[in-house]
């Protein structure tokens, strides 16, 4: 069990050089039966940031998550867990958390009676069961049966689980996947508490915009290759606004397209739109554009590009909603 969490350096960077990363892997291989499932995975987790790992459905994250939780070893690659090697899991797992799919817990027994039992197994006291649940918010349910408790309630008491020995880098697996609008905030609200605690999470998910607000650092993976990885500043960069445009009249989107299209624009449809790649300061050609043609704009707004939407821009490929 590690005695002290320490605390995320601070923002200023010309007060304290960069932390060493949380995890810091590379060029991760791993296949099952012939067939790859991580072909070149990159991975770095910034110490004290809250990581997303984001793909779509067998996009490799759950495989990483085991290597880096010893469960797998990978075929090739190499890197450091905090700061121990990769080969070496034994030397860093004391000080890691995870919870990888669903929770398994003791319907029958109570919240704090199924962390009891996961304490005496770890070798933690009553403190750390105390810490887990004041962390997760789950002090005044830790006396219900968890038969009793909803999903959100279940996860946030695997993750009371995960912080038993008080890690200093948490691991979670699609801990949002089932969740409600109200569990996925509560979630955040955890999650966001964690990292002012001096907690790294790493969180996988393969519903993107879920962790849009949430997390300060992003890898997107896919086919089991890093396509990119960086804090906001980097996906900033990637995702630049659109103009989201609408004629007056539905039969005119088709002559808008060619019209923006003809002034050089690239144009995509959605639904009774058009999104429009150019910037905010393009608003009033695009209504000179529009005039030209005898269209009148219904509509006229700047979009930022969602999670999911600057996943795909840096695939090179249209969102598949
Ligand atoms: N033990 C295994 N044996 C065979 N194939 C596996 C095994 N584990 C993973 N795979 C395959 O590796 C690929 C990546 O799987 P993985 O579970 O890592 O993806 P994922 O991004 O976590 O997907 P999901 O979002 O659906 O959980 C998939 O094609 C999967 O079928």
């Amino acid at each position: 069990m590690t005695s002290a969490i320490p605390r995320p350096r601070p923002a200023d960077a010309s007060a304290a050089p960069p932390a060493d990363p949380a995890v810091h892997v590379t060029g991760l291989r791993r296949a099952y039966e012939g067939r790859a499932a991580l072909r070149h995975l990159d991975l770095t987790v910034p110490a004290g940031s809250l990581t997303a790992l984001v793909g779509p459905n067998g996009s490799g994250k759950t495989t990483t998550m085991r290597i880096l939780l010893g469960l797998d070893r990978p075929d090739a690659g190499s890197g450091t867990v905090l700061g121990a090697p990769l080969t070496r899991p034994a030397r860093y797992l004391p000080a890691v958390g995870a919870l990888i799919e669903q929770p398994a817990l003791y319907p029958r027994l109570t919240g704090r009676t199924n962390l009891k039992v996961l304490a005496e197994l770890a070798g933690c006291g009553d403190d750390s069961i105390r810490r887990a649940l004041r962390l997760t918010g789950m002090e005044e349910q830790a006396d219900r049966r968890v038969a009793a408790y909803s999903l959100g309630m279940r996860q946030r008491l695997g993750i009371a689980a995960a912080l038993l020995t008080e890690p200093r880098l948490l691991i979670l697996d699609e801990p949002t996947n089932g969740l409600d609008p109200v569990g996925t905030a509560q979630l955040r609200t955890l999650l966001r508490g964690l990292t002012s605690d001096g907690i790294t999470v790493l969180i996988s998910s393969h519903q993107l915009n879920e962790l849009d607000a949430l997390c300060d650092h992003f890898v997107f993976l896919h086919q089991g290759a890093t396509r990119f990885q960086g804090d906001r500043d980097a996906l900033a960069a990637c995702r630049q606004p659109v103009a989201e445009t609408a004629p007056e009249r539905t039969d005119q989107l088709a002559p808008l397209t060619e019209a923006f299209e003809a002034a050089g624009y690239r144009v995509r449809r959605e639904a009774d739109r058009l999104l429009v790649d150019a910037p905010p300061d393009q608003a009033g050609a695009l209504n000179r554009v529009a005039a030209a043609q005898g269209i009148t704009l219904a509509h006229l707004a700047v979009r930022h590009p969602t999670l999911e939407e600057a996943f795909f821009s840096v695939l090179g490929q249209e969102p598949q909603c």
